[in-house]
């Protein structure tokens, strides 16, 4: 019959019946009591579930109030990744490991079939973008990205048992494959809404340093090294002993010593992602938080400078405030004053505190995720509040320090391909006298130009430490005798003094002996008078 329907006949009559069905749904809605509706609408899901045996199974990107990404939908990514490249039509790619093969995935709206043990098994991916009534800058924060699996529902137990497992473990694997290591830094927190916005924006990390180019004592590198891979197969022990799966270190040392150089080491060792946090782009403990929990497990959370970036006296300050407070601003009548002063408390106490820092890293927000190192680095350790750098808080303190001779033969070996040569002797002789850091001696040991030998680089470097010695002992002369010119200054002022106070004693002195003398002469003349008036008597 269809075939001697011409197709102009053919659409007219599907659009009738379209409409004749919309004209009954809407009789029944509008006309059928609401009991009646009910109950036609429970047989119905009956009936549906007869005529339709799937089962669904959704996995959204993020979960929890606090949009965590889950951890069960990157893995189904990565499981898909191998799939969908022979079923999808529509992929998408991003670049392997290597950056010479490409990693295809499945996009959004599209479907592939797998199979596991005779069972059949369809994946869709889906982002959801909630239709938004309202006037909004931000339209589709809300957007939702979800993997759905349908299956026969005689298959449940096995897919929601062992085809599960065996998702996740193929993702799993897949994905520690495919990786490539990321460097994120954070957003500002403006900038947090809005279309496909993040907390962290990243880039491919891919810093060279390892722990053979590191130049430092090999004994100190060797403990460090040992430190790290114990931890990473720390997993049962950390479940054992009832802490949470992380490790914080305390880089500290002179600007140029290597701690940025050695935070990448310990990531290319670990093979984790590094998350390097500026502080003073947060506003405050709650928006810290948030940033911490987006963190993914195996990665390196780096606060650089820590005492630059954190208001270490935050909670004095608070104290003070309060204090401040108590005591009463009577006179403050003046209502603008009084705003502006709000204002002022307001911006004040919305700063990262210390106490917010220490409560994240000993907090349960740090068991949120695993696997994770805490790096702070700073110049200044003496700067740093104890609570800060307490043992179990900061695990292992790691001293960054002046160019050693052994440091010096790892620069020699990375820049010149150098393992001994007759001016070494000489070189350690001047390490030894002179503080010289890493940055120095590699700037000086890398040649720059063709026409320049490891000899004349060499000599280079010596001249430079030869430089950095007269320097040093300028400043210390310099330091010397600004000591010497405060010793005699305060000598002088003291001999001033003293001399003043003498002078004042001598005052004294003369005060006390004037009035005794007038109190003897007044005494005299009394005792005068007396006898004068005895003798008139006497007469
Ligand atoms: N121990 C080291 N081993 C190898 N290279 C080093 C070392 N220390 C410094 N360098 C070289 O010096 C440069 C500066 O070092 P780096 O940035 O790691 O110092 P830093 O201690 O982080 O300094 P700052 O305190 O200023 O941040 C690096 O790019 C690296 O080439
Ligand atoms: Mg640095």
């Amino acid at each position: 019959m269809l075939m001697s329907m011409s197709l102009g006949d053919f659409f007219l009559q599907i659009s009738s019946a379209v409409g004749g069905l919309a004209m009954v749904i809407v009789l029944f809605r509008d006309h059928v009591p609401r009991p009646l509706r009910d109950l036609f609408q429970n047989y119905y899901g009956k009936l549906a579930r007869l005529v339709y045996p799937y089962v669904q199974i959704t996995f959204p990107e993020y979960t929890g109030d606090w949009r965590k990404k889950s951890d069960l939908y990157s893995h189904i990514q990565s499981y898909l990744s191998g799939k969908a490249t022979t079923n999808a039509k529509k992929l998408k790619a991003d670049s392997l490991r290597d950056a010479k093969s490409l990693l295809l995935s499945m996009d959004d709206n599209e479907e592939v079939t797998d199979e596991f043990q005779g069972a059949k098994i369809w994946w869709y991916s889906k982002m959801n973008v909630p239709r938004n009534t309202s006037l909004s800058i931000y339209p589709a924060s809300e957007e939702r990205r979800f993997y759905r699996l349908t299956f026969h529902k005689r298959h449940r137990d096995l897919i929601t048992g062992a085809y599960i497992q065996h998702v996740m473990d193929v993702g799993k694997a897949t994905a520690v494959s495919n990786r490539r290591r990321k460097l994120y830094t954070n957003n500002l927190s403006q900038d947090w809404h809005g279309y496909k916005s993040t907390k962290w924006s990243h880039v491919i990390f891919e810093h060279p340093a390892t722990f053979d180019t590191l130049a430092m004592e090999p004994e100190k590198k060797q403990e460090i090294t040992s430190d790290l891979k114990k931890f990473a197969q720390g997993k049962e022990y950390y479940a054992k002993i009832g802490k949470a799966w992380k490790r914080g270190y305390l880089l500290h040392g002179p600007p140029g010593t290597g701690k940025s150089t050695m935070i990448a080491a310990i990531a290319n060792l670990m093979n984790y992602d590094v998350y390097d946090l500026e502080l003073t782009t947060v506003k405050d403990n709650s928006e810290l938080r948030k940033l911490l929990i987006d963190t993914s497990s195996k990665s390196i959370i780096v606060i650089e400078d820590i005492d630059c970036s954190l208001d270490l006296t935050g909670q004095r300050k608070e104290a003070k405030k309060k204090k401040k407070d108590d005591d009463g601003d009577e006179n403050e009548s003046d209502l603008v004053k009084r705003a502006k002063k709000e204002e002022e408390d307001k911006k004040e106490s919305s700063k990262v505190t210390l106490s917010g820092l220490l409560n994240f890293i000993d907090g349960i927000w740090s068991a949120c995720g695993q696997e994770r190192i805490i790096i702070f680095t700073t110049n200044f350790l003496d700067k740093l509040d104890p609570a800060l750098i307490r043992r179990g808080r900061m695990d292992k303190h790691i001293e960054m320090s002046y160019c050693s001779f052994q440091a010096f033969k790892v620069l020699a070996k990375n820049y010149l391909e150098l393992e001994s040569h007759h001016l070494f002797d000489e070189i350690e002789v001047m390490l030894k006298e002179t503080n010289i850091t890493p940055a120095d001696v590699a700037e000086n040991l890398m040649p720059k130009s063709s026409k320049e030998t490891p000899e004349t680089c060499l000599r280079s470097l010596i001249k430079a430490i030869k430089e950095a010695k007269e320097e040093a002992e300028k400043k210390k002369k310099a330091e010397e005798e600004e000591e010497e010119t405060k010793k005699k200054k305060a000598k002088e002022e003291e001999e001033e003094r003293a001399k003043k106070k003498a002078g004042e004693e001598e005052e004294k002195t003369k005060d006390t002996a004037k009035s005794i003398t007038k109190d003897v002469v007044k005494e005299n003349g009394k005792m005068e008078e007396a006898v004068q008036e005895e003798v008139s008597q006497a007469k």
